[in-house]
């Protein structure tokens, strides 16, 4: 069993503290994306897992072992880096075994494995190549190759597509979790990249400023942020925030006032009192140009023609935003005033905290 726990985990670097006391539980075989922006501390949340840095207070576990004081080497993790970490002057072949020798496999077994992992991954062709000799796709897969014939109870991934070309990057996706499901091993994986979030994870946690903002599925995530931070980092387009006014509040619905009209949302509003100011929050394609009522008016400033779909960027009187999804072949031209619906049952409120209210929605926002 490879549970990995964390308790209370800290990080300071001298007097400032980057990991705030983070606790989590990460099943056996499961994939857990940290995800979170630039700085937030998912790397050294990693690296303290690894055992590449000390942990300043809190405690880690690894399959219900204490493993603060462990070295990395004998933690049953391997760890899948950025920038693949090879040796230059060796082989891929030796680059993969190297870790194997260190610690006196012998040589058979080394072989052996080597020549699974190489089929696993396909790089039979590449074993005899130097780093030099190889793209960054294939650089890349020697690196997991090296962590797959380490046989570890849990893999480690930092940003490992980050240096990929964009079309490698979704091959590479896939290929990464239909070997995580085959090795039937714990995966955690660090990215910035919320689309690689959404794809990979069986949960994801987001991270803000060394804490944890949210854990949840990707579906949870997307549907259900727990406040206006996850509403606006996770989601390609993000979800449309907007300042609102509530207007009246009944069971298990709040009405809000928004520029154009009013929206209902199956939201538990016991909290709130009519006037109060609130964030209505809605997902793009749950917002249509539509030719008769509408609860929000504005200019097509942006038009971005997706193909299957076209997104507007409609602005309002008093400047705000609000993006809305129309057919891929769109009449709506820069500069036409154009009116806004929101599909019956979507939207999500934030109260004045940045908090989600409790959806009454079946299946929300
Ligand atoms: N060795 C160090 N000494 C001092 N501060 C550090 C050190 N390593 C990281 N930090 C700080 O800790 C914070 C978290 O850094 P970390 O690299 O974990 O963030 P991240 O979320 O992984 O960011 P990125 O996506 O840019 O890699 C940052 O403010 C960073 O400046």
């Amino acid at each position: 069993m490879a549970d990995v726990l964390l308790r209370d985990v800290r990080k300071q670097y001298g007097s400032q503290a980057v990991i705030h006391g983070v606790s989590l539980e990460l099943r056996h075989r499961e994939f857990i994306v940290f995800v979170g922006p630039s700085g937030c501390g998912k790397s050294t949340l990693l690296r303290m897992i690894a055992g590449l840095e000390q942990v300043s207070g809190g405690e880690i576990s690894i399959g219900g072992r204490r493993v603060n004081d462990t070295p990395a080497g004998d933690r049953g993790i391997a760890m899948v880096f950025q920038n693949y970490a090879l040796y230059p002057h060796m082989t891929a072949a030796d680059n993969m075994a190297f870790g194997l020798r260190n610690v006196g496999t012998p040589r058979a077994e080394i072989d052996a494995r080597v020549a699974a992992a190489a089929k696993t991954l396909q790089i039979e062709h590449l074993l005899n190549r130097r780093p030099s000799q190889m793209s960054g796709g294939q650089r890349q897969r020697i690196a997991i190759g090296r962590a797959i014939v380490r046989r570890p109870d849990v893999f480690l991934f930092d940003e490992p597509l980050s240096n990929l070309d964009a079309a490698l990057r979704v091959q590479m996706r896939v290929e990464l979790v239909q070997l995580h499901q085959r090795l039937e091993a714990t995966s955690i994986y660090v990215t910035h990249d919320q689309v690689e979030a959404m794809t990979m994870a069986d949960r994801i946690v987001v991270f803000r400023d060394g804490r944890i903002e949210q854990v949840g599925t990707p579906l949870e995530i997307y549907r259900s942020p727990a406040n206006t931070f996850v509403a606006g980092f996770m989601g390609a387009p993000k979800m449309n925030l907007l300042d609102a006014r509530v207007a009246a509040v009944s069971p298990g619905q709040v009405e809000v006032a928004l520029p154009g009209g009013q929206a209902r949302i199956a939201a538990d509003g016991r909290a709130l009192t009519a006037g109060a100011s609130v964030t209505f929050g809605v997902r793009p394609e749950h917002v249509r140009p539509t030719s008769g009522e509408g609860v929000f008016r504005g200019q097509a400033r942006a038009i971005e023609r997706l193909g299957r779909e076209t997104l507007l960027h409609v602005v309002g009187a008093d400047g705000a935003t609000l993006i809305a999804t129309d057919a891929g072949d769109s009449a709506v031209r820069l500069g036409d005033t154009v009116t806004l619906a929101i599909e019956p049952g979507h939207g999500r409120l934030f109260g004045a905290d940045g908090m989600a209210l409790p959806s009454t929605a079946a299946s929300a926002a």
